[in-house]
């Protein structure tokens, strides 16, 4: 038979490989589909390979998709290593070109190795031998030279007083003067000890002594140009010219009386003075005095090593960034691990997985920590987020900043935004905005625009950065100047400085009389807020919002700030736009309405794109004015016509090639979501927060209280709060009489609490949100109930929980009165079904108040084992006589529930 002619066979154990799951699993299904196959090495057809694949297609999904996200992964650390690189090069660059007469002082470990083990005793090279040694990167040996700590001029932060001590133990060659001030490269500290002491102090003498010279030299050269005027090099401008100079000149005056060489004296104060004024030198900001320039050229330096310690943290790989729920399979893709090893860790941690199952947020940190990783959770958006290609250098150009406005309650942020809205002292036109948008732009002075953000107080601004959008540039802080400075702008300062974004002060009501501009800079300093004027690095402006005073000053300042910071974007009309989403509404006749703000390129009217999990395509663009407009460019904010979807604010739009590409990733997102919120469970449950804590995952119990009484409330409450060991104390966030509402569920599910129901019950809705949501919602009818099992759980010692499962509920719709026997209910059953031994309680409003056995069921005149939905029936409640028309009778049974590991 021709080779071509035979069937293709597929090997059961390389098919589980490829599908990452276990050989077995896939085993067992041929069997079930009726494949005749002995073990998992035995071979299948390509009628039965396609079945397995069909069948296990979700897991295949999760394969590719995993795939996928590490290939992305790889992609951006070899991108952040080049970043790295880069920053490296242009800081090197800089620091040439920032002082071109400075010798290239950076020396590599073994040019200074020569220097110092072939040059003779005595017999140090003057100056010029000093300014020898060549730049780190042209000698290729840049590892080397990493491991030396250069003294980089700019980096200001270099303690002097730390510096002197360390002289006298590690070589240390130095500049010579003239390379003073700017930033420059005094010299190095090789940190490698191990020389001999006595030759390195010995060397260190005539490097000083060299130096010294080199002062001499220079002061002598300096006397030359008064006396004979004769051209010669100065020193640079910079470094406080003044000290330097009178230190320099001391130092020669002492040293014209004796001969240079003979005797080297090694004057360690003028060393460190030197080291000092150079220091100072640079703080001076280069002499240009331009304090704006050098808290520019501060802030560009944090952000740089900002970015530079994020770079080599990722570069590093220190960081598993994972989506939530991952497998161990996905897990150990990610780290570069079997997925053999996670099951091994997972089994050590008392934790029992297969390959494929899904672990939760918990395990995954433990485990990436057992391997050395920190594990950075992503949404799906992030996993499958598209990489924008860098910008290039000519297509960037300055775009106006993008201004969020924050402050305490009442302090004036809606009357600011509002006069911005309709003032013609910014719009620059009449009519102002009135169209309602979540961002909208301003023209001032009549061509400079500033974008606002339409979302006064921190929560929007805060919420936006959770979702990872980061779209604000400046924050203008309104505090009311007849008031102080509030916990909210206490907040909004933290929460603007957590984010990095300059802050604005606007002291507003100025107008008023009661007005006290000064005790608010008093206490913004004190809140870490110090004002220019008093020497501060925030600009700040007494405003009247009400009438309008200072506030083109005020926007002013804010495109001060906008220049200090050279705010970019990316004006290609070629790159695929993305932006982000500000708000979003559904309109009856328009469908979805978003703002969107565009952050990259120009977002024109028919592109394809995907916003979070929703996918759409532009059908119109409008400006704040409602006027529709082809397309809108970087700090634009804009309302877009065309999803498919409410996407959620801080979304990030992204233009897709074609319509198709945005539609798979769109569903490849929508998988993930689904995937993971059927996997979700992280709810706090009574019987597992031992283990939480044991973890370290818990510090507090949130609790919320409903009761029968204000009486059992306080009981509860103040039971509680005593029950709490060194780990873990009991948070009491909510409490309240009456029975249990969607509102409390809502909050539990957002706190992540438990909710406690001392003889009340949940609503109908509120009982299946609570199932939807999966929480912990308990029941009790004794104090003594809730606190020993609140304490038991703490201590980890809660026994098999016994599971309450509601059977049905029947309401009482009229009350008969029977002779010997009692009351009776004729009762319709709402929902579920009731059983003669079914335990049950009565509830009247909500609050239970009985709890027993039937002492009776019956249909008609006849005894019934059960009742279902949608029938009627008569009951009696064993010792319990009192009830009512509208009474809820609840039927339940107590089952075993297992406890979770
Ligand atoms: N006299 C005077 N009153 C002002 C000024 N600015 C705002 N107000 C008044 O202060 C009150 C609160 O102003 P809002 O703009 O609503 O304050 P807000 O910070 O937006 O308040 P919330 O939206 O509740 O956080 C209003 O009654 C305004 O009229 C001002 O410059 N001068």
């Amino acid at each position: 038979m021709a080779l071509e002619d035979m069937e293709k066979r597929y090997r059961i154990s390389d098919i589980a490989r490829e599908l990452q799951l276990s050989p077995q699993e896939v085993l067992l299904f041929v069997k079930q589909e009726g494949g005749k196959v002995a073990s998992t090495s035995s071979m299948v057809s390509e009628e039965m390979h396609n079945l397995i694949f069909s069948h296990f297609s979700v897991e295949k999904k999760m394969v590719d998709e995993t795939k996928k996200i590490r290939a992305e992964k790889e992609k951006r650390l070899s991108r952040l290593e080049e970043q790295s690189r880069k920053t490296y090069e242009k800081e090197k660059q800089l620091r040439e070109t920032l002082s071109p007469q400075s010798a290239p002082a950076v020396t590599t470990r073994d040019a200074k190795k020569e220097d110092v083990e072939h040059a003779l005793p005595g017999d140090f090279p003057a100056p010029s031998v000093i300014e020898q040694p060549s730049p780190v990167a042209d000698d290729g040996e840049s590892a080397d030279a990493e491991s030396q700590l250069p003294i980089i001029g700019e980096d200001a932060v270099i303690d002097p007083v730390k510096i002197e001590p360390s002289i006298n133990e590690h070589l240390v060659s130095f500049d010579s003067p003239q390379n003073m001030g700017g930033l420059t490269v005094l010299g190095t500290l090789d940190m490698q000890a191990g020389r001999n002491k006595k030759n390195r102090k010995k060397n260190f003498k005539e490097q000083a002594d060299a130096l010294k010279d080199e002062f001499e030299t220079k002061v002598t050269e300096e006397a030359h140009v008064d006396e004979k005027g004769a051209v010669v090099k100065k020193p640079l401008k910079a470094a406080g010219d003044e000290k330097p100079k009178s230190v320099l000149d001391e130092s020669a005056g002492k040293k014209k009386k004796g001969k240079k060489k003979k005797k080297p004296e090694v004057d360690d104060k003028v060393i460190s003075a030197n080291i000092q004024k150079t220091i100072s030198g640079m703080e001076d900001g280069s002499g240009t005095g331009s304090r704006q320039k050098f808290r520019k050229m501060r802030r560009i330096d944090r952000e740089r090593e900002q970015e530079e310690a994020d770079a080599l943290r990722e570069s590093q790989q220190l960081i598993v960034r994972v989506t939530e729920y991952a497998s161990p399979h996905e897990l150990a893709e990610l780290m570069g691990v079997t997925a053999k090893d996670i099951i091994q860790k997972c089994f050590a941690l008392g934790k029992f997985v297969t390959i494929n199952q899904r672990l939760d947020k918990e395990s995954i940190e433990l485990i990436a920590l057992e391997f050395g990783y920190e594990a950075e959770f992503i949404s799906e958006v992030e996993a499958t987020a598209v990489i924008a290609e860098e910008d290039a250098e000519e297509d960037l150009q300055t775009r106006p900043p993008v201004v969020t406005i924050m402050g305490h309650v009442d302090h004036g942020k809606t009357s600011l935004l509002d006069y911005i809205r309709n003032s013609n002292v910014v719009a620059g036109e009449s009519g102002g905005i009135t169209q309602h948008i979540g961002a909208y732009e301003v023209t001032v002075d009549g061509n400079r625009k500033i974008t606002f953000l339409d979302t006064p107080g921190h929560e929007a601004f805060t919420a936006m950065r959770a979702r990872g959008a980061q779209v604000t540039d400046i924050v203008i802080l309104v505090v009311a100047a007849d008031d102080s400075v509030m916990p909210q702008t206490i907040e909004a300062i933290n929460h603007a400085k957590a984010a990095g974004v300059p802050i604005v002060v606007a002291l507003n009501k100025i107008d008023k009389v009661e007005a006290n501009p000064e005790k608010i800079k008093t206490q913004l300093s004190e809140a870490g807020v110090l004002v220019e004027e008093w020497g501060g690095e925030y600009q700040c402006q007494e405003i009247s919002a009400k009438k309008g005073l200072g506030i083109s000053e005020l926007m002013g300042k804010v495109l001060t700030e906008a220049e200090m910071r050279e705010l970019r974007g990316n004006y290609s009309a070629e790159v695929p736009a993305s932006g982000i989403i500000v708000e979003s509404e559904l309109d009856k006749g328009k469908g979805v309405i978003s703002t969107v703000l565009v952050q990259r390129g120009f977002l024109k009217v028919g592109d394809p794109f995907v916003a979070g999990n929703t996918l759409g395509k532009v059908r119109a663009i409008m400006d704040e004015r409602g006027k529709r407009i082809p397309s809108a460019g970087p700090s634009q904010p804009v309302m877009v016509l065309g999803f498919e979807d409410l996407p959620q604010s801080g979304d990030v739009l992204t233009v897709m090639v074609t319509d198709r590409e945005a539609r798979d990733l769109a569903q490849k997102r929508q998988v993930i979501r689904r995937e993971h919120d059927f996997r979700r469970s992280t709810r706090v449950k009574l019987d597992s927060i031992a283990r939480q804590i044991k973890e370290g995952l818990m510090k507090e119990l949130s609790v919320i209280i409903k009761a029968d009484t204000d009486g059992s409330i306080q009981a509860l409450a103040d039971g509680l709060m005593k029950i709490q060991n060194e780990e873990v104390k009991v948070q009491i966030i909510h409490q309240g009489v009456g029975q249990i509402t969607e509102t409390d569920v809502l909050l539990a599910a957002a706190s992540d609490a438990i909710i406690i129901g001392f003889r009340v019950r949940p609503n109908v809705n509120a009982k299946k949100l609570a199932e939807k949501e999966d929480l912990d919602v308990r029941f009790y009818s004794v104090i003594y109930h809730v606190l020993e099992d609140v304490e038991k759980a703490l201590e980890g010692m809660l026994s098999p929980e016994l599971h309450e499962e509601s059977l049905g509920s029947l309401e009482i719709r009229q009350v008969f009165k029977v002779p010997k026997i009692g009351n009776v209910g004729g009762c319709y059953m709402l929902e579920g079904k009731i059983f003669r031994d079914s335990k049950v309680r009565l509830l009247r409003d909500g609050v239970q108040i009985y709890e027993g056995q039937l002492a009776a069921l019956k249909r008609f005149k006849d005894d019934v084992k059960e009742v279902d939905a949608g029938y009627e029936c008569g009951l009696s409640l064993k010792n319990y006589d009192d009830i009512k028309v509208g009474d809820i009778v609840e039927a339940y049974k107590i089952v075993e529930k297992k406890r979770k590991l």
